[in-house]
């Protein structure tokens, strides 16, 4: 990675750099220097205006108020000239006014410094791009941050994201070499070491089988990591297989802290439960927790940990509900005690009418026990009974034999990623629809039927999932910024929606993947009047699993159906910013209200991702309040049609036959 020159800045990777957290505590040579100089002309000026006010000011505050109000400008007039400073280094004024802290002591490296390749990832606020820096020749991944610059609140919750992985320093942590972008820029690239593979990707992957020496190296490494994070007071907040990444030296490094935040046993602020994504969502999440610590980290580990051991998601809930149903099914429900103590916002509503055994020896019976052991504890219904990262590190599974492998002597595979996989599975995908496709004209009909069905659960789970969603999401940002914010222009987070539909009910759930996920509409969603939490189906859901569910007036929609097992495929999980009260287009009449967020793409080509009796749907799907039951219905009487036009057809067809 190429050294970034600047008189003001200190190499990002000059191996004698100091650490991240060290060059926190340190003085920064060049910056601070050149701060110290402004600091003297700040006071000098300071002491002028002080000096004039002195007299007026006096009255009105003691010396005290006064230093105050002194320091405060002070620190006003030093922040301009950190800004000024910045923009001078080429860091765009947007961010520097708004998150100087994120950028400080660096400059911006060059989009021409890189050669960019293919797309290696698609996550929910980011593409990130395989490149090669031109004058090393070094691969590095160019991780592109989706946020909008003209909005404060999103800047700041792409820096705070920065300013985490600068606070740490280890090497099964993802190391941000670097940040891309120019004063007339309007986006960032984040600079990352290149990795060849991710968990999802390689466990996920038929022809891998890890041997239990090689399992114990990867989650070795992985609690090294989080252990290093959870000493730090930073919560990762979205562990998952596909946010850890693996090289071909077999290192591996925990990836993508957009969720991350600091929690400090002083610093106790509220946070949002709406982090982590749902498959590994720790139970008091779900339940509503505004108050979790680093277990829940520690319950998404124990969810990889399984997903390696079994070569597939443990627990993939399509909605909350769903999500604490399996779990409750795999680790038992929790006992009356816990019942009977516990605060959490949403525990009445999910608490089960009846008591649920835990399966998971029983379905671990083939792996080491103290493995099991180990997946026990980590996915402990109660925070406490999980751990930590080092009791994680010192139990029985790491201290017996056969002892965690070399990183080195891992097999090198070919690259492996959460994207491989999804692209091995729509080739699969596609190979069966083909063969449906060629079986005749009654099976035409039924693909039709079921599109339409997988747009209703795909809405339904989607607006569910919103509804959820609405209040807590503004937190995310807001804790970002660590202000508390009561505008109508807020922003919401459509993450990890219920990001598959397996099969159910005779239906194979599949939903065509958008060809260009850069390119598509965001979808503005007007905040439904009611708090409306649960639909009538969920009702039936409940009553068929035993939770007692508690109904607003209300109702949205909750799919069926609890087949682990079934060949599913992701929704489009992109997770987009989107302000309500903004409205740049209108779907007339299909209750969907949708904004551009690439200015230069055609609207035409939008709504061709989004129109209804076609299987395609794209974008962060967020409904207009009262037009759902619209859609609904729409879809509903398509089905419906599509069902009598079959009949019809098959009749004819019948009767034809009979008359030959
Ligand atoms: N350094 C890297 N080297 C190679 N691939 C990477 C690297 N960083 C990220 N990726 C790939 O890009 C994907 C998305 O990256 P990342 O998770 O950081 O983005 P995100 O927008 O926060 O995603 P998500 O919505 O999944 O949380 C990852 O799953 C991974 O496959």
């Amino acid at each position: 990675m190429g050294c970034i020159s600047s008189k003001n800045a200190s190499c990002l990777t000059d191996p004698g750099a100091l650490p991240v957290h060290d060059r926190e505590n340190a003085p920064e040579p060049n910056i601070s220097s050149t701060n110290q100089q402004h600091g003297v002309f700040v006071d000098h000026s300071l002491g002028a205006s002080h000096n004039n006010s002195r007299s007026r000011k006096s009255k009105r505050l003691g010396g005290s108020d006064l230093r105050v109000g002194v320091s405060l400008l002070s620190g006003l007039s030093a922040h301009r000239n950190v800004e000024a400073e910045q923009a001078e280094a080429g860091w765009p004024s947007w961010l520097c006014s708004v998150a100087s802290e994120a950028v400080e002591g660096w400059v911006p490296l060059k989009a021409v410094a890189f050669q960019k390749l293919e797309k290696i990832g698609q996550g929910t606020y980011s593409s990130v791009f395989r490149a090669r820096e031109v004058e090393t020749g070094k691969m590095v991944a160019l991780k592109k941050v989706k946020f909008d610059s003209l909005q404060p609140e999103s800047i700041r919750f792409m820096a705070r994201e920065i300013l985490i992985l600068r606070k740490l320093n280890h090497p099964n942590i993802m190391k941000l070499e670097g940040i891309v972008t120019s004063r007339a820029s309007s986006s960032i690239y984040l600079v990352f070491e290149y990795m060849e593979h991710d968990l999802s990707g390689l466990s996920s992957n038929p022809d891998i089988r890890f041997t239990e020496s090689q399992i114990k190296c990867y989650m070795q490494q992985l609690l090294w990591g989080l252990e290093h994070c959870h000493m730090r007071g930073v919560i990762h907040r979205d562990i998952k297989a596909s946010n850890i990444l693996v090289n071909n030296k077999g290192v591996l490094k925990i990836g993508d802290f957009g969720l991350a935040n600091v929690v400090t046993a002083k610093d106790k602020h509220q946070l949002t439960s709406r982090v982590v994504t749902l498959w590994y969502r720790a139970p008091e999440l779900l339940m509503g927790s505004t108050s979790y610590g680093v277990s829940i980290d520690l319950w998404s580990v124990g969810c990889v940990f399984a997903e390696i051991l079994m070569g597939k998601p443990i627990l993939k809930g399509r909605t909350e509900i769903e999500q604490l149903h399996k779990i409750y099914k795999l680790c038992g429900s929790p006992l009356d005690s816990f019942w009977n103590k516990t605060r959490l916002p949403h525990a009445t509503s999910f608490r089960p009418q009846h008591t649920y055994e835990a399966t998971l020896r029983e379905r671990c019976r083939e792996l080491p026990t103290c493995g099991v052991s180990l997946l026990e504890t980590l996915l402990s219904m109660e925070p406490y009974k999980r751990g930590t990262a080092s009791s994680a590190l010192n139990s029985e599974y790491f201290l017996t034999r056969p002892y965690a492998c070399d990183p080195s002597s891992l097999p090198k595979y070919p690259p492996n990623k959460e994207i491989d996989a999804k692209y091995r599975d729509d080739m699969r995908r596609k190979r069966a629809n083909l063969k449906l496709r060629d079986s005749g004209v009654g099976r035409k009909h039924k693909d039709y039927i079921e599109q339409n069905m997988i747009q209703i659960a795909t809405l339904s789970c989607q607006y569910e999932r919103f509804c959820f969603d609405t209040v807590e999401d503004k937190h995310i940002l807001n804790e970002a910024s660590g202000v508390t914010t009561t505008t109508h222009g807020n922003y919401y987070k459509l993450s990890d929606l219920p990001m598959t539909t397996a099969s159910a009910g005779g239906f194979a759930w599949a939903v065509k993947r958008r060809k260009d996920p850069d390119k598509i509409s965001t979808i503005t969603y007007y905040k439904p009047s009611s708090r409306s939490q649960l639909s009538e189906t969920s009702v039936a859901f409940a009553k068929n699993t035993g939770l007692n569910l508690k109904l607003d007036s209300d109702s949205v929609w909750e799919i069926q159906g609890d087949n682990d097992d079934q060949i599913v495929e992701e929704v489009p999980s992109e997770c987009k910013l989107s302000r309500i009260g903004e409205r740049q287009g209108s779907l007339n009449g299909s209750g969907l209200d949708f904004s551009r967020r690439d200015k230069d793409y055609p609207v035409k080509k939008n709504l061709e991702h989004l129109q209804f009796g076609k299987q395609s749907i794209s974008g962060p799907l967020i409904f207009k309040a009262g037009k759902i039951n619209e859609i609904l219905q729409r879809n509903e009487s398509n089905i419906r049609q599509a069902v009598r036009k079959s009949h019809f057809q098959r009749g004819k067809k019948r009767k034809l036959i009979t008359q030959e």
